[in-house]
């Protein structure tokens, strides 16, 4: 298969965004920020989506992470902003992680809400071995998903880590065989249809908030309190009521 850019899909109410350079890892290329970028803001438009997944094609690499020749001249802020945008993705992501995992890549991972591994895949930040400090938004995002003391194995010691270890430490929340990558997916994106979809955004946005520390109390409440008026939660309760 020809390396190309990444792709967006829309399969039903969910849309699959696909790192397409097998050949060479599924790097990312500079432009491919924008791409990125493009597709979110056309599945954000999208009527009825529910959420969306994040794969890389092949069966051994989900990505190498930035393209190496370009870090010097073109690593700006499209890689940043394009990272942040998909962390403000107002819908459940799912990073469904084909293989192993380098360098940006992994901070790609972390942008997502859920990340769903293979087993015999590994995980490695080579930024300090390359003499590469960290943009901010890369380091809050290591150190509120996976903690203080897993960033600094990740960054100052520099190791590939293993499925089990990626695990342990939060960066998937699940391992599965290669096989069965896209029914563990299923089985997440079951689990958000049964959701109200409404609650999922508030709920989401409230969560990301408060993990960076600057959430206003009297927002979140008035998403708790909307909530308890809402028709949804008067029908939900209603059809909860009903069963036998
Ligand atoms: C802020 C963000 C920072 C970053 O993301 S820094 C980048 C961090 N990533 C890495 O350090 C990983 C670099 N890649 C590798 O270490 C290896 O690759 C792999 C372990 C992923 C795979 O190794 P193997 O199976 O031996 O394949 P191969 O011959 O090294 O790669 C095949 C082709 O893919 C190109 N390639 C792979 N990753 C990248 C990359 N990140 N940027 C640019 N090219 C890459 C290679 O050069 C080569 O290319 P050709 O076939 O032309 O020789």
């Amino acid at each position: 298969m020809q390396d190309r850019e990444p792709s967006l899909e829309f399969r039903g109410d969910v849309a699959f965004l696909t790192l397409r350079r097998i050949s060479q890892h599924n790097r990312i290329a500079p432009d491919d920020c924008t791409v990125i970028g493009g597709h979110l803001r056309q599945a954000v438009a999208r009527e009825g989506l529910r959420a969306l997944v994040l794969t890389g094609a092949g069966d051994k690499t989900f990505s190498s992470g930035y393209t190496l020749g370009a870090i010097r001249d073109q690593l700006d802020s499209r890689f940043e902003d394009m990272l942040d945008e998909l962390e403000r993705f107002p819908l459940p992501t799912i990073c469904a992680l084909n293989g192993s995992v380098y360098g940006g890549a992994t901070d790609l991972a972390l942008c997502c809400d859920f990340r769903i591994g293979v087993t015999g895949s590994r995980f490695l930040m080579p930024a300090s071995r390359i003499g590469l400090h960290y943009y901010p938004g890369g380091i809050r995002r290591y150190v509120t998903v996976l903690g203080l003391a897993a960033a600094k194995k990740l960054f100052l010691a520099a190791q590939a880590i293993h499925d089990e270890e990626m695990l342990r430490i939060g960066f998937l929340q699940e391992v599965v065989d290669r096989q069965d990558l896209m029914a563990a997916v299923e089985r997440y994106l079951e689990g958000i249809r049964a959701c109200e979809p409404a609650v999922l955004r508030t709920m989401k946005a409230d969560l990301m908030q408060v993990a960076a520390g600057r959430y206003d109390e009297a927002a979140l409440r008035a998403h708790y309190e909307a909530s308890l008026r809402s028709e949804a939660l008067a029908a939900r309760l209603e059809t909860l009521a009903a069963r036998p």
